[in-house]
C-alpha cells in the first residue's frame, strides 16, 4: 500500500491510499454526485485539468469496458474516490477500473471520506487541489497548489479539439448535415444525431465560417467542452457570424455559454458547480421537468423573466435548473438557435432530455413552424 494526500488550497487535508498511477498532480477540485457513469466522467473532455471527486463512496463496481468512452483518453486530471471495487462484475467489464487508471497515468487516490469532501468544496466552492502519493508533506504540496493557474481565465479549447476535421455518417437514409466545432465533444453527440439520419463533421476550433460552409451544413452545433467560457472569443465571433446568416445552430453546455455571449449576455463561474445525472431542470417551453445530466462550471447570466432584446432579435430563458433557478437554457425567437447547458446527450445519465435533437432536426427541417409552436409554448 502507497499512501497518497490530498490538500486542498485551503489547507484542508486528507489522507489514503494511491489509486491508478503513482505521481502528483493539481487541478480544481471538483465533485460529481453520480453512482454510475464513472466510465464517461473520466473521458469526458470538459474534465480537463479538473480533479474529480466522486461522491457517492462505491466505485469501479462494472469495471471498465470498450464501449463507454466518450473520447479518446481519459481527461481528468486526477481522481478522487472512497471505496473502489476490488473485485469488477459486468458481462460488458473488459478490465479493473484501477488497472485502467493506472495504465493511463491518472494519478488518484482512494479511502477518502469523498462525502466530507463534497459538503466542504459545496460550503466553501470550487478550489484548487493536489494530490500526491511522492510527498508525504502537505505543507510542500500546498504550496505546489498555490502556484496554479485558476479554472477562471483558462483557454483549453484548444488543448482538446480534434487536430484534424473528421465524419460521424447517418445512421440509415441521410436527411441532412451538421458542422460541429469541436471544442471538447462528446462521442454521444454525433451519435444522437447519426440515428436521426444526420451526418455531422466535426471540425477543430479554430475553423472559421468559410471551413463550416465547406461542408455543406445545413445546421451548425456547438459543442461542450472544458475552460472559462469568458475567454472563447473566436467561438463567440463565428456563433455570431452563423446566426447572421440565420443558419440553425444548437449548443450544449460549453456551447450554450458561447450562444449566451454571442447573444451580449455574460457568463459567471458558479460556487461548486453541477455534476451529476440527477439534476432537475424545467423546460417552460412544456412546462415539463426533466432529470438530466450536468457537468458545468460556469454559467449564462441571462434574465429569467421575460424575454430579452438582443442584437439578434428576442431571447428567453427556455430552462431553468429547479435546484438554484440557474439558467439551463436558452432560445432565439427571431433566428433558429438554441442551446441547453445541461447534456441531452446523456452518457452518462437519464435519457429525458433527448427530444432536444429532435428539435433540433425540427428546427432544421421546418424551421418557420417550430420557431411559432416555441414562441407559442409548445402549442
Ligand atoms: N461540459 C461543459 O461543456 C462545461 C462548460 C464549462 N467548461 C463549464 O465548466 O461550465
Amino acid at each position: 500500500m502507497t499512501e497518497a494526500i490530498l490538500v486542498l488550497e485551503d489547507g484542508r487535508t486528507f489522507r489514503g491510499e494511491s489509486y491508478g498511477a503513482v505521481g502528483e498532480t493539481f487541478g480544481e477540485a471538483v465533485f460529481t454526485t453520480g453512482m454510475t457513469g464513472y466510465q464517461e466522467t473520466l473521458t469526458d473532455p470538459s474534465y480537463h485539468r479538473q480533479v474529480v471527486v466522486q461522491t457517492a463512496p462505491h466505485i469501479g463496481n462494472t469495471g471498465v469496458n470498450d464501449s463507454d468512452d466518450e473520447s479518446d483518453r481519459i481527461w481528468v486530471a486526477g481522481y478522487v474516490v472512497r471505496d473502489p471495487a476490488r473485485v469488477p462484475s459486468n458481462w460488458r467489464s473488459t478490465e479493473d477500473l484501477g488497472t485502467r487508471l493506472e495504465r493511463s497515468g491518472v494519478v488518484g487516490i482512494s479511502g477518502v471520506d469523498t462525502r466530507a469532501l463534497t459538503r466542504h468544496l459545496r460550503e466553501r466552492g470550487a478550489m484548487r487541489v493536489g494530490v500526491s502519493s511522492v510527498e508525504t508533506d502537505p505543507q510542500a504540496l500546498l504550496a505546489r497548489v498555490l502556484e496554479q493557474p485558476q479554472m477562471t481565465g483558462a483557454d483549453l479549447s484548444a488543448q482538446v479539439t480534434t487536430p484534424e476535421a473528421y465524419t460521424v455518417d447517418a445512421v440509415g437514409e441521410h436527411r441532412f448535415t451538421v458542422a460541429a466545432l469541436d471544442l471538447g465533444i462528446k462521442r454521444n453527440v454525433p451519435r444522437r444525431l447519426a440515428a436521426r439520419g444526420v451526418t455531422t463533421h466535426v471540425l477543430p476550433a479554430n475553423s472559421t465560417l468559410g471551413d463550416l460552409l465547406s461542408v455543406g451544413a445545413d445546421a451548425v452545433f456547438f459543442s461542450p467542452g472544458p475552460g472559462d467560457p469568458a475567454t472563447a472569443d473566436h467561438a463567440v465571433m463565428l456563433a455570431q457570424e452563423v446566426m447572421k446568416r440565420s443558419l440553425p445552430l444548437f449548443g450544449i453546455c460549453f456551447g450554450s455559454q458561447i450562444l449566451g455571449r454571442a447573444l451580449g449576455f455574460g457568463t459567471y463561474k458558479l460556487g461548486y458547480g453541477h455534476r451529476g445525472i440527477n439534476q432537475p431542470v424545467m423546460d417552460r417551453t412544456t412546462g415539463k421537468v426533466e432529470v438530466t445530466s450536468h457537468n458545468h462550471g460556469f454559467a449564462v447570466d441571462a434574465p429569467l423573466d421575460g424575454v430579452a432584446d438582443t442584437a439578434f432579435g428576442r431571447v428567453e430563458v427556455s430552462h431553468v435548473c429547479l435546484n438554484d433557478n440557474v439558467v439551463e437554457g436558452l432560445r432565439a425567437l427571431d433566428v433558429p438557435a438554441f442551446t441547453v447547458q445541461y447534456h441531452p446527450e446523456a452518457a452518462a445519465g437519464p435519457h429525458d432530455a433527448d427530444y432536444l435533437f429532435d428539435r433540433f432536426v425540427e428546427l432544421v427541417e421546418r424551421p418557420g413552424q417550430v420557431r411559432k409552436q416555441l414562441i407559442n409554448g409548445g402549442k
